[in-house]
């Protein structure tokens, strides 16, 4: 069986399997443990009180869980639950008729909420804050502005780009969340968990090595497992041990670290190329022939997670980790990674 989407992209595809290993509560989620405490806490004072939950934004790389918790909070609450995205949102007819048809206390989720257009953003604020929509009705002298009363909601935001967000938009959220990338522990616990589902015997060494090469998110864990699976069925028995689990992630060319060739592609051009940085984003996205957003999104945060790289005023550097990675040597002269720290982290 071919893989039709590249294999170990954190990002959403279009036939994703994803709704098979959702968790459907807050117990059943594993992992960002602040998050889910403080949820916890709010959801249950929001149904004490019988009121709309307040409006949440979940920031973080894509994978991560942002439209699973989001649709745990609904559950949780008890309450419908609505979804659109940013750039589906075209004209603020479109959201006006979302925020109507909202039943009393919905959850409306709006995925890559940093892409809404700008006119929209701003029928968004007083649904927000006054659970009001103020719309202008006629043209030229004759318009006058209308003011609709909504029903009480919560607005669930997911955004890979909090920093894209402007300050009116950032500061309705009540509740900001981070999530962050999973340690190898939790997703040993998301294969584990997978495998039962997938009904996929695994043994525990074999989960680990899947988790270990995750690049810390759940969906690209949820997708090599099933990868790992199919080499199981041709090269052993159908059990997923550790060495075929090695096996098929070498020939997948995810290396030890979790890296794929996109992300040694990335290292090895600054590396080589700009002699370790520092060098501009623009530059590494044309000379990847990738677009800038995704370099940002989803190949950076994994490499500055790892501690490989360092984005720092002048452009990215190669840390000595970098360096070591690729088992190469820095050119002479050049100090590694205490140096770049020094300098300040680029927008
Ligand atoms: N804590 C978790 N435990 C188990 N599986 C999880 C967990 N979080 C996410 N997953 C799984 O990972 C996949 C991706 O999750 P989800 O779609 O919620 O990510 P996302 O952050 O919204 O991504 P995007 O930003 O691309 O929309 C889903 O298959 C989901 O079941």
């Amino acid at each position: 069986m071919t893989d039709p989407v590249p294999l170990h992209s954190p990002t959403r595809q279009p036939d994703d399997p994803d709704a098979a290993l959702r968790p459907k509560s807050l117990a059943e989620f594993i992992g960002q443990e602040a998050a889910r405490d403080n949820l916890r806490v709010f959801i249950e004072s929001a149904k004490s009180r019988a009121e709309a939950m307040d409006h949440v934004l979940f920031f973080g790389p894509p994978g991560l869980g942002k439209t699973t918790l989001a649709q745990i909070v609904a559950k949780e609450l008890g309450v419908g639950f609505r979804a659109t995205s940013g750039p589906v949102i075209a004209r603020a007819g479109d959201l006006a008729a979302l925020l109507t048809n909202l039943e009393p206390h919905d959850v409306l989720f709006i995925d890559e909420i940093h892409r809404l257009n700008p006119v929209v953003e701003e029928i968004l604020y007083p649904a927000m804050e006054d659970r009001a929509l103020d719309i202008i009705i006629g043209e030229g002298p004759s318009a006058r502005s209308v003011r609709i009363d909504l029903p009480p909601f919560t607005l669930v935001g997911a955004t890979t780009r909090q920093g894209l967000l402007t300050t009116p938009l950032r500061d309705r959220f009540g509740i900001p969340v981070r999530l962050n990338f999973y340690t190898h522990e939790e997703l040993d616990l998301v294969v584990t968990r997978g495998a039962r589902l997938l009904g996929m015997p695994i043994d525990p060494a074999g989960a680990r090595e899947i988790a270990r090469r995750s690049r810390g998110t759940p969906r690209v864990a949820g997708r090599l497992m099933r990868r790992v699976r199919d080499f199981a069925h041709v090269a052993g028995d159908g059990t997923v041990t550790r060495a075929i689990a090695d096996n098929a992630l070498t020939r997948l060319e995810i290396d030890r670290l979790g890296l794929d060739a996109m992300d040694r592609r990335y290292l090895t051009m600054i590396a080589t190329t700009y002699k370790g940085g520092p060098v501009g984003v623009e530059t590494l996205a044309a000379g990847l022939s990738e677009p800038r957003d995704t370099v940002e999104e989803v190949i950076e945060p994994y490499l500055i997670q790892l501690g490989l790289i360092a984005r720092t005023a002048r452009g990215r550097c190669l840390n000595d980790a970098g360096w070591n990675h690729l088992e190469m040597t820095p050119p002479k002269g050049l100090g590694g990674s205490s140096q770049n720290s020094l300098f300040d982290e680029e927008s």
